[in-house]
């Protein structure tokens, strides 16, 4: 299967899912996409010999469908399998999702259906919560909302501030990430939790 990973920046969840992609993985990348210009990711994707592409959303300003457009040609033209949103911080509109129906994934720093959006885990830890963590899960048109396939927890500390909690989660969805895909692209949407 062919993989296309959308990022923003840093793009170390593209890293582990990349670095996953080998030997008897049934899946290789195919692109490397990213909105901003000049984001990590890039430089990080060109260095394992992955193919980048940069589609900068502000030329389009508020028109949202032209942008997407211009991604959605872009993207075609690898011809991938399966979308990676891999800190991807664009919303996606019905059009954009519905051509990739079924085959896009995204990672999210909470335990959906906890804290959609932003700020999760200062979220979390102001709700008082004793656990946090990280979700994958199918893009549907709902926010952070479709189909849950994997999660992975950690304890939330006394003195945790979203700084020190965002440290020990991003290791974890490191793992959790390669570990969706991997099912995923063999038909396996079967739920996981990883500890
Ligand atoms: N959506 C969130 O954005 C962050 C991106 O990190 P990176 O993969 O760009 O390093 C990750 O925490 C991810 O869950």
């Amino acid at each position: 299967k062919r993989v296309a990973i959308l990022i923003s920046g840093s793009g170390s969840n593209m890293v582990a899912l990349a670095e996953s992609m080998v030997g008897y993985h049934p899946a290789r990348p195919c692109l490397v996409l990213s909105n901003v210009p000049g984001a990590g990711g890039l430089a990080k994707a060109e260095a394992m010999g992955i193919d980048t592409a940069v589609v900068d959303h502000r030329p389009f300003g508020k028109d949202r469908e032209a942008f997407e457009a211009a991604l959605i040609e872009r993207i075609d033209r690898a011809a991938p399998d399966i979308i990676c949103l891999a800190g991807f911080m664009r919303i996606l509109t019905p059009v954009f999702i519905t051509h990739y129906a079924g085959r896009m994934l995204n990672i999210h720093p909470s335990l959906l259906p906890k804290y959609k959006g932003l700020n999760t885990h200062a979220r979390a830890i102001a709700a008082g919560d004793e656990e946090a963590g990280c979700s994958v899960h199918e893009v549907t048109a709902e926010l952070d909302g479709g189909p849950v396939l994997g999660q992975a927890r950690v304890s939330i500390a006394p003195d945790d501030t979203a700084e020190t909690l965002a440290k020990r989660v991003l290791p974890m969805e490191h793992r959790l990430y390669p570990e969706v895909l991997a099912r995923f692209a063999t038909g396996d949407r079967t739920p996981i939790s990883l500890r």
